[in-house]
């Protein structure tokens, strides 16, 4: 008989196509095995998951930790616990809002040692496509990015200029050559700084004119125009936080020709409106903006149907201040990486019964599957590391600002009820995160 240093009893485990009870034997950061009714266990720690459910903890490939540089507005000690309590285990950190930006070699050693000293959960560094550092690229590739992020509008940030059309198309060659992905922030600058420059700033729904001068049409151009790109050079593609079904259409269409390419969306695009934003202010505000409860409801039909491959937070905090006064001056970015399961339970899993499956799908089966991680992250069989989030999707909270690990507990989703709480948080086997009040659950 051997020891396991812990053993989850009676959950029902979460995997993309179904649901099972089980008991998940962990030993030294690895699941050993999975089964029913395994009684001859002695185990260090045994958790009692009647009544709940595991699911692979998430993967959120999407985030903005500030660190070094801006760490007063978000740092990876926070960020990633705050991550830990929503059932997250692993995190890919987005190359700006830090600073230096990750662009070159020597800002990915900086940030990877503050990463790895502490980050509570496993991480990986986005690589930064910008004008000029070209000759960086193959160098962060060896380094270990997951991937490479450009943006094709302004980033907001000095430090990260976008990429005009010359740079992508070089960077997305050299790109191709090294077999990695490119992520982009798919909208117009041209449009965007057009239409921004119209915007009249007396107008009584300022909500709605922001989001009308970052329009659909605007995300839309920016993805033909690299998906183009992406069919001149070969180079695989990951369009970020889609706002729009509409979106959708040329992402369909060129995978159907055979492109390379994954979408994302994000927990706000798929929770809130341009009423949250004209109510909430600051606090809602990001790019591309929130658009109608329509297009809310045409983004979960799209999840139904599987046409959305991942969910990333996005969670782009800023310093309080930042998010004061004018909303067309304030920060755009929304702090929301905590809370992505709740958002998703809730307005999926219980308002439009999107099954659990498809949750835990486009949380991690399928970001572990686009970067290179599957198998080994993603899901919960055996062999593959002990990444667990125990949910239970039952339990019904009103999110106070108190329960928020961020360092600036800004959230659009402060006083809002949900259905559905991470319990505890597993990370290679280690119960990094409790919210347990039986302590009958728990036994060492
Ligand atoms: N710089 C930055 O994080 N920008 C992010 N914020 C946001 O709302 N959209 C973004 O791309
Ligand atoms: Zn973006
Ligand atoms: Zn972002």
């Amino acid at each position: 008989m051997s020891e396991f240093d812990l053993v989850i009893k009676n959950g029902i485990i979460v995997n993309e196509e179904k649901l099972s009870k089980a008991d998940v034997l962990i030993k030294d950061g690895k699941i050993v095995d999975i089964g029913l009714h395994i009684k001859e266990t002695k185990a260090k720690q045994i958790i009692d998951a009647e009544g709940l459910y595991l699911f692979p903890g998430i993967i959120d490939s999407h985030v903005h930790f500030n660190e070094p540089g801006r760490s007063e507005w978000e740092g990876l000690e926070t960020g990633s616990k705050s991550l830990a309590a929503g059932g997250a285990t692993l995190f890919f950190d987005m190359p700006l809002n830090s600073h230096p930006p990750t662009t070159s070699e020597q800002a990915f050693h900086l940030k990877n040692g503050l990463a790895k000293e502490k980050s509570v959960i496993d991480y990986r560094l986005w690589g930064g496509v910008v004008p000029g550092n070209l000759d960086e690229l193959e160098k962060l590739l060896q380094c270990g990015v997951i991937g490479f992020k450009a943006f094709m509008s302004n980033s907001g940030i000095d430090d990260f200029q976008s990429a005009d059309d010359r740079t992508l198309l070089q960077a997305m060659k050299k790109i191709a050559e090294l077999h990695s992905i490119l992520a982009v922030h798919a909208e117009s600058d041209t449009i965007t700084e057009f239409l921004g420059k119209e915007i009249n700033r007396e107008s009584d729904h300022i909500a709605l004119a922001f989001s009308n001068a970052r329009p659909i049409f605007s995300e839309i151009e920016a993805v033909q125009r690299i998906i183009a790109y992406a069919e001149a050079t070969k180079c695989r593609l990951h369009i970020v936080h889609i706002s729009s079904a509409d979106v959708l259409e040329p992402i369909l269409a060129a995978k159907r020709r055979g492109l390379d390419i994954s979408v994302e969306t994000c927990p706000h695009y798929l929770s809130l409106t341009m009423d949250d934003l004209e109510k909430l202010g600051a606090a809602a505000k990001c790019a591309p903006p929130l658009r109608s409860k329509q297009e809310v409801d045409n983004l979960w039909e799209a999840i139904r149907k599987g046409e959305i491959d991942v969910i990333g937070s996005d969670h782009s905090p800023s310093l309080p201040s930042m998010k004061m006064g004018n909303l067309l001056e304030a920060w755009g970015g929304i702090s929301g990486c905590q809370t992505t399961l709740s958002v998703l339970l809730e307005e999926g899993y219980w308002q439009r019964g999107i099954p659990l499956e498809m949750i835990s799908k486009i949380t991690s089966t399928n970001p572990a599957r686009r970067f290179g991680l599957y198998p080994n992250k993603g899901s919960i069989l055996k062999g593959y590391d002990a990444d667990i989030a125990i949910v239970d999707v039952n339990e019904k909270f009103i999110l106070k600002k108190e329960d928020l690990y961020y360092k600036n507990k800004i959230s659009p989703y402060i006083g809002k009820t949900y259905r559905g709480r991470v319990k505890a948080t597993i990370s290679r086997g280690e119960l990094i995160y409790s919210h347990f009040s039986d302590s009958n659950k728990m036994t060492t």
